[in-house]
């Protein structure tokens, strides 16, 4: 092209902006960090981790880099946490199928391996926060989150479980209980049984808006409740074509008396979470959950995209939704390339 048409053409486009040209704010690497919108900071992660009974680690097939630890594996983990800058380490334990049982009694053991964990871990590393959650599905013999009567999952009975599963849990050492059942009414339970347990620092992060998602699959091979899973859970968690209803889930929670809030999964339920941190004023987190985990390891491990890049992008996009931060099992990886 003509140098004279490059001129012509080159003021047509500047008339057609009054000059704005939004490129120009994008030329360099210190202009673009200059006016980037969203940062991504070590203390927006909270790690969940897997823990084990018995000595060393094992795999978590679907869930590449990813281990079952023993108790003293989660102290270490709890002290990487500490040392990268991670706020909370959140604990989900494996429990051997002869402990599981169809009301899921080993969540009532002050002994149980997350008891145990968090003992071992408030010890030892008192400086990180540990969050577990109330929620019976790591523990019964059907997989599911709570009672059963039939095929039904019954709601008071289970809530009056998770109470005492809260206390234990607190008790324990845990800083923050996260229900994960989606039982109706019990934020408000949980609230008053840890408050008449004397608890009343015990923090509560709501899953509000938990769906019903294909995307937990790779999870519930770490915990060991695929396999025994009777049926699915779409008579508790919520029906991923509605958002109206998350609002109302999370309203709830949060007069119940919820001190964070949750929405889960995450990549796929971008505008959940960005119409509750618009609508709602209450710090709200996001799971990025096992199946998401798995999508991007499995991409990266075949050499069809940059991993590094891809979770980078997708968890600064959970930023940009709203997130008050984000649970991710890439947190100890996320913060070391934070951290350069
Ligand atoms: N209550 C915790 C989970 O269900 C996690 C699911 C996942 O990471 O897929
Ligand atoms: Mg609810």
């Amino acid at each position: 092209m003509a140098a004279r048409d490059v001129n012509a053409i080159s003021r047509q486009i500047q008339d057609a902006t009054s000059g704005l040209r939004m490129r120009r704010l994008r030329q360099a690497d210190w202009s673009r960090r200059l006016v980037r919108e969203t940062h991504l900071r070590c203390e927006d992660l909270i790690w969940p981790v897997f823990v084990r009974d018995g000595n060393g680690a094992e795999p978590v097939v679907s869930m590449p880099g990813v281990e079952r630890r023993s108790i003293e594996g989660c102290v270490e983990a709890a002290r990487e946490a500490r040392d990268l800058g991670i706020p909370v380490i959140s604990l989900f334990p494996y429990t051997d199928p002869s402990l599981r049982d169809e009301t899921g009694s080993e969540a009532l053991n002050p002994n149980n391996l997350v008891c145990r964990t968090a003992r071992a871990i408030k010890a030892a590393v008192p400086e990180i926060g540990i969050m577990c959650d109330a929620a019976l599905d790591p523990y019964t013999s059907h997989g599911h989150d709570g009672l059963m009567d039939g095929e039904r999952i019954l709601n008071d009975a289970t809530v009056e479980v998770l109470m005492r599963q809260s206390v234990i849990q607190a008790e324990a050492g845990a800083d923050i209980i996260g229900p994960s059942d989606m039982m109706d009414g019990r934020v408000a339970c949980i609230r008053s049984a840890l408050d008449d347990a004397g608890l009343r620092d015990t923090m509560i992060m709501a899953y509000s808006a938990k769906y019903a998602s294909a995307f937990y699959g790779p999870f519930r091979d770490a915990v060991g409740s695929n396999a025994m899973l009777k049926g699915d859970k779409r008579t508790y968690q919520m029906d991923y074509a509605n958002v109206d209803e998350a609002l109302r889930e999370a309203v709830q929670d949060i007069a119940e008396g919820a001190d964070m809030i949750m929405v889960k999964p995450g990549l796929a339920y971008l505008d959940v979470l960005s119409r509750l941190t618009q609508e709602l004023n209450v710090p709200t987190f996001a799971y990025q959950t096992s199946g998401e985990y798995a999508m991007i390891m499995a991409a990266a491990g075949n050499g069809w995209l940059d991993g590094d890049a891809a979770i980078l992008e997708v968890l600064t996009a959970y930023k940009r939704a709203g997130a008050s931060g984000i649970l991710t099992y890439f947190s100890p990886k996320i913060a070391r390339t934070l951290r350069g």
